[in-house]
């Protein structure tokens, strides 16, 4: 892949920023390469303090994933996962740096009661599909495929307040896939949930991504154990990826932190 070039031709970002100024320093580049889904160079993000410090969050972050996987972001409280994610999101707008990804892209919630919101499972899915123009069996036909990807199609008429969190963080999945998008960001989907959920809610990612077409997902999280769902991995520390790999290659990196890390306080 050539990325100077794909670095290069920067287009202006299609997404309005909802909490900060763009910044003149930051380009977005669109639909570029297949085989990479989303690609970061050096992204730089600071918070101003009510004193007017900047305080940077992100410092010189990059990181890579190729298309039609399923990566995990992982790394100790605050080092920046969340932030990073809303800015591939398009929620903040980076201070400087590059940007590649591949679009439509959905958030989907680490609290499902913010994004489930319509009153059945079918309604909700097909919320998104208005803008579309497609005739009613075409939005049916839409609407079961992706429950049916999420392990949900029984469910479709309903109620969505009679859902478990993890049911609930499958059909807001369902909406993402409906609408074609093509990279999903999943902030720590798990959180909430039990062990079932958990593990519903990981199959039902890793089965959109069999089912679909060149979907890609980043899914944040702290759990170790779901490692082994992943096709490759990052882990953060201080605003930046450290170290970039497989599953069981961060899974070992990580140990070995821990332990350095316990050594170094019982000595
Ligand atoms: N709006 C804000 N104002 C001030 N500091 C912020 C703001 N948003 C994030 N931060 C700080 O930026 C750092 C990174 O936050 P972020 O939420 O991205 O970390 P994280 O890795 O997702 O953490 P966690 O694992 O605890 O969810 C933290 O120190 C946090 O306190």
């Amino acid at each position: 892949m050539d990325l100077p070039a794909l670095f290069r031709a920067a287009a202006p970002p299609s997404i309005p920023p909802l909490h900060s100024a763009p910044s003149p320093r930051s380009n977005y580049v669109i639909e570029k390469d297949n085989n990479i889904a989303i690609e970061g160079r050096n992204l730089n993000f600071s918070i101003k303090t009510r004193k007017g410090d900047l305080v940077p969050i992100l410092k010189d972050c990059s990181l890579s994933i190729p298309s039609g996987q399923l990566w995990m972001l992982l790394g100790p409280n605050g080092c920046g996962k969340s932030t990073l994610l809303k800015i591939l999101a398009g929620l903040l707008n980076p201070t400087s740096g590059t940007l590649y990804l591949k679009r439509p892209k959905s958030f989907v919630f680490q609290n499902p009661d913010h994004q489930v919101v319509m009153p059945t499972v079918e309604a909700d899915v097909s919320f998104g599909l208005g803008k579309l123009n497609l005739t009613e069996d075409e939005v049916k036909c839409t609407v079961s495929k992706a429950l049916d990807a999420v392990g949900m199609s029984a469910y479709m008429q309903r109620p969505v307040q009679t859902l478990s969190g993890g049911q609930k963080q499958r059909v807001a999945i369902a909406g993402a896939l409906a609408e074609a998008c093509k990279v999903l960001l999943l902030d720590e989907l798990t959180t909430f949930l039990d062990e079932t959920d958990q593990v519903g809610v990981i199959k039902a990612v890793k089965n959109s991504l069999n089912a679909s077409d060149d979907v890609t997902a980043l899914w944040v999280t702290h759990r170790l154990e779901e490692l082994e769902y992943a096709d490759g991995a990052l882990y953060m520390e201080n605003g930046k990826v450290v170290k970039q790999g497989d599953g069981s290659s961060i899974m070992n990196f990580i140990e070995a932190r821990q332990s350095s890390y316990i050594n170094r306080i019982n000595s």
